[in-house]
């Protein structure tokens, strides 16, 4: 046995050694190299201690599986799992831009490990990075080790690991950087490169607050959102798929495009923005709705100018009155697009009402379906009804209360002399919201609230002005052809005598 005074002398010289050397491995040992052994070391003590504990149970989560090379969806919810305890736990993280998060990711570095705590039970997630030959036989490349006591493998098999990719799921829809899609056509090249739908950032900052309407019917939409996206368990019991349509109508100006946003911002939902004439034909519409993520909004705008739709309901009488004049329109139509080079769209009324309710329109989780309109009394009635479109939402010309969100909105004015008046005229006026916003954008660093409110009382009158003269035009014209019409039934009545 080796005696105290020989371990503390073997010791100490076992230190100095190291001490004199450790500067030196620093110094001259490049860092690449420096790197893989510290890592290797790394690894080799974790398996080390993994397998020490021989009660111990290891699952494993490939980033890709299967011979497709498809990415596992489990793998990315496990990450971002980690990625939110392993912020303020881990001593070693990886910072990563993601193209779908709207912030830095920071997750778990490479060949490192975790514990974490769940019901009192401790487990260890650890990465690692395959090495070459586990690639060559598996595809593995990276892959989260979980290793737990055995004692608790019902618990973490059942209710653990439905909680970390639950969690995972939540945090990745939490920081994802929404989009505004647009769908491509069918003919553009872009649509096999990129796919259907093309993609910006969703960046529009509209919200309730800003928009300027009836507060009673704000608070009754929010609701129906609110209730709406909380509702998957109704939906489910009741057998109907997870979606609800919107009719937006209302006069141009109106806010009608600025609803969807708020709507988006408010539910936290992206937005496919369907642009109906360039969609091919039905197939292709029924292609570009499946492919549509669930948390989202499809619109379409101008509903009654995307599509001959309304030509359903015209009477057979009408029809035939009509026919020739509309044909000649057709006629001129087909050759302008064809001058132009456009495909004429071979989209229906039926397909559209396939494409909203259709059977397969309840493949995808929790959409909102939103058409806008400024002439409702246009659109066939099946398009519209109830069960479809339920929710009818009219936007309308700007009224006082509207007025004081823009205010508020524009020029940070909550009261003025003004309000009064201004007030009153809009009573009297059809305004819209669009041309209200106009007046009160302040168009240089001098224009106060003060000039703002003047430019819209000056505008409101002369809008008055040219209300009042557009009647008395009316008017006259009503009683000369009411003059007309007499003469005309007098001299019919001496005729007949
Ligand atoms: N109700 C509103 N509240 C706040 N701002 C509004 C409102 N309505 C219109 N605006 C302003 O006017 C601009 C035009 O409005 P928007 O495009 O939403 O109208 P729209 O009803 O969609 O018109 P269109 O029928 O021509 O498409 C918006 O950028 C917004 O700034
Ligand atoms: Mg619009």
């Amino acid at each position: 046995m080796l005696e105290v005074g020989a371990i503390w002398g073997f010791t100490s010289t076992t230190m100095a050694s190291l001490m004199f050397l450790w500067p030196m491995y620093k110094q001259f040992v490049p860092y690449q190299v420096r790197h893989y052994l510290e890592k290797t070391l790394q690894k080799y003590l974790d398996k080390f201690f993994m397998i020490k504990d021989s009660n111990n149970v290891c699952i494993r989560f490939p980033e890709y599986t299967g011979k497709g090379l498809s990415r596992s969806r489990s793998y990315d919810e496990i990450r971002n799992y980690l990625s939110s305890i392993s912020t303020a736990r881990a001593k070693r993280l990886k910072a990563k831009e993601s193209e779908n998060s709207k912030s830095l990711v920071l997750c778990l570095d490479d060949n490192e490990a975790l514990k974490d705590v769940f019901q009192g039970v401790k487990v260890i997630w650890s990465s690692t990075v395959g090495t070459k030959e586990d690639r060559s036989v598996s595809n593995e490349g990276r892959y989260w080790t979980l290793s737990f006591d055995n004692k608790h493998r019902d618990m973490i098999t059942k209710t653990y690991l439905d909680h970390v990719l639950r969690e995972g799921k939540e945090i990745a829809l939490k920081n994802r950087e929404r989009k505004l899609y647009t769908n491509n056509s069918g003919s553009e090249y872009s649509s096999w490169r990129e796919g259907l739908w093309s993609n910006v950032p969703f960046n529009h900052h509209a919200s309730f607050e800003t928009l300027g309407m009836d507060l009673d019917k704000k608070e009754e939409i929010k609701k129906d959102l609110l209730k709406f996206s909380k509702e998957k368990d109704y939906y489910r019991k009741v057998a109907k798929p997870w979606k609800r349509g919107y009719l937006l109508f209302g006069p141009p100006g109106t806010g009608k495009s600025t609803m969807i946003s708020a709507m988006a911002n408010f539910l936290e939902y992206d937005v496919y923005d369907l642009e109906l004439t360039t969609v091919k034909d039905n197939s292709e519409l029924k292609k570009l709705m499946l492919d549509t993520k669930g948390k989202s909004i499809v619109v379409i705008e101008d509903i009654d100018c995307s599509l001959d739709l309304t030509r359903h309901r015209k009477k057979k009488k009408e029809e035939d009155e009509d026919e020739e004049e509309e044909e000649k329109k057709k006629e001129v139509e087909k050759l302008l697009k064809k001058e132009r080079g456009h495909k004429e769209s071979k989209v229906t009324l039926s397909g559209l009402l396939n494409a909203v309710d259709g059977l397969w329109s309840a493949c995808s989780d929790e959409k909102i379906i939103v058409f806008t309109t400024n002439f409702v009394d246009n659109l066939d009635p099946a398009l519209i009804r109830r069960g479809r479109m339920e929710y009818h939402i009219e936007m309308s010309y700007c009224r006082f209360e509207a007025f004081k969100v823009l205010a508020k909105n524009y020029l940070e004015n909550e009261s003025h002399d003004l309000y009064g008046e201004i007030g009153r005229l809009l009573e009297e006026v059809d305004v819209s919201p669009a041309d209200v916003a106009e007046n009160l954008m302040p168009k240089s660093d001098e224009d106060d609230a003060d000039i703002c409110f003047r430019r819209l009382v000056k505008s409101l009158e002369e809008e008055k002005k040219k209300k009042i003269e557009k009647e008395a035009r009316k008017n006259k014209k009503k009683a000369e052809d009411n003059v007309k019409q007499e003469k005309q039934n007098k001299v019919k009545g001496m005729v007949t005598k």
